[in-house]
C-alpha cells in the first residue's frame, strides 16, 4: 500500500484544569496521516474539550500537538483556518442565514482580505453540499433546519474549508442510521484523500466500524489507545462504561461488533 500524502497529529501531555479539576490530564497519542481516529469516553470525559484546544478554541495549560511538522498550537490563526477544521455539536443559529451562506464561511481563509466569494468558492460549497446530501436545501434559511439537517450542513462547512485535519465532536448526534452512514462513509473517503480525521463518537460500534484506530478517554485520562479490536475489549468496555457486552464479529465487514448485556 502507497502512503496516503497528508500529515499526522502527535498529542503530548495535553493537559487543561478548570476550577483544580483536570478536564484534560496528559493525554498522549498520534494518528498517523489519512486515517480516521475516534475519541470515545463516557459523557464528561474529555472529548469536546481536547478537540477544541487542539482547534485552537481553548489554550491547553500544558502539554504539545504536532501535525507533520508544524506546531499545532502555535500554529498563526489564519494558516490554522486553512488547515483545520472544527464541527462542534449543532447549535441554533442565533441569526438568518441561508444554508448556501453559512457552507460559504468555510472559504473565508482562503480568500484574500478584501475578496468577496468566487465563483469557486460556490463551487466548492455546492460540491460539499452533495456531498452530505442537503443541496436541495442550499438556499433554506439555517434556523429552519432540524437538527440533523443543521448537522450535515456544519460537516458541509468544513469540507468547504478542505482543511487538512478535520476535528468533529460527535457529527452523527441526531443523525438517522442513513444519514450516519453517509457521514462516516464522507470521513472514511475524506482519509482516502489524505486528510487526518479525529472524530469524537458514542456509538462504540460505529466507531469499531469506521475508525483505523480509537482512543478511549475516562475522566480526562487515556485508558487505551489502538485499533477498535485491540482497545473495545469486554474487560475495558466495562472499565470505562460500567456495561457488560460482548465482542462478536461483523459477518461481512469482519469487524467487530458490540452486543451489549447491560
Ligand atoms: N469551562 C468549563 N467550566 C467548568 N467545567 C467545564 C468547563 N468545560 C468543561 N468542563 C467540564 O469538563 C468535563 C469534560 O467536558 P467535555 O465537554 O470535554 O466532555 P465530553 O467528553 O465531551 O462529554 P459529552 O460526551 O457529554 O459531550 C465535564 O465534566 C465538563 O462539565
Amino acid at each position: 500500500m502507497s502512503p496516503v500524502p497528508g500529515a499526522g497529529l502527535r498529542v503530548t501531555g495535553a493537559t487543561w484544569s478548570v476550577e483544580d479539576r483536570r478536564v484534560v490530564d496528559e493525554i498522549a497519542f498520534t494518528t498517523p496521516a489519512g486515517t480516521v481516529t475516534g475519541v470515545l469516553g463516557p459523557n464528561g470525559s474529555g472529548k469536546s474539550t481536547l478537540l477544541r484546544a487542539l482547534a485552537g478554541a481553548l489554550r491547553l495549560d500544558d502539554g504539545e500537538a504536532s501535525f507533520g511538522a508544524d506546531d499545532l498550537l502555535r500554529m498563526r490563526r489564519r494558516e490554522r483556518a486553512r488547515r483545520v477544521a472544527l464541527v462542534e455539536q449543532d447549535s441554533a443559529p442565533d441569526r438568518s442565514i441561508t444554508v448556501r451562506a453559512a457552507v460559504l464561511l468555510g472559504r473565508i481563509p482562503h480568500r484574500s482580505l478584501l475578496a468577496g466569494d468566487s465563483t469557486a468558492d460556490d463551487a466548492a460549497a455546492m460540491t460539499a453540499l452533495v456531498r452530505v446530501g442537503m443541496a436541495d436545501l442550499a438556499d433554506r434559511d439555517l434556523a429552519t433546519l432540524s437538527g440533523g439537517e443543521r448537522q450535515r450542513v456544519h460537516v458541509a462547512r468544513a469540507l468547504a474549508q478542505e482543511p487538512e485535519l478535520m476535528l468533529l465532536d460527535e457529527p452523527t448526534n441526531h443523525l438517522d442510521v442513513s444519514a450516519q452512514i453517509r457521514v462516516l462513509d464522507l470521513l472514511r473517503s475524506l482519509s482516502g484523500e489524505g486528510v487526518t480525521v479525529l472524530t469524537a463518537l458514542h456509538d462504540l460500534n460505529l466507531a469499531a466500524s469506521y475508525c483505523d484506530r480509537v482512543v478511549l478517554l475516562a475522566r480526562g485520562r487515556v485508558v487505551a489507545v489502538g485499533t477498535p479490536l485491540e482497545v473495545l475489549t469486554p474487560e475495558l468496555v466495562k472499565h470505562v462504561y460500567d456495561v457488560r457486552c460482548e465482542v462478536l464479529t461483523h459477518p461481512t465487514t469482519g469487524r467487530p461488533l458490540l452486543a451489549f448485556s447491560g
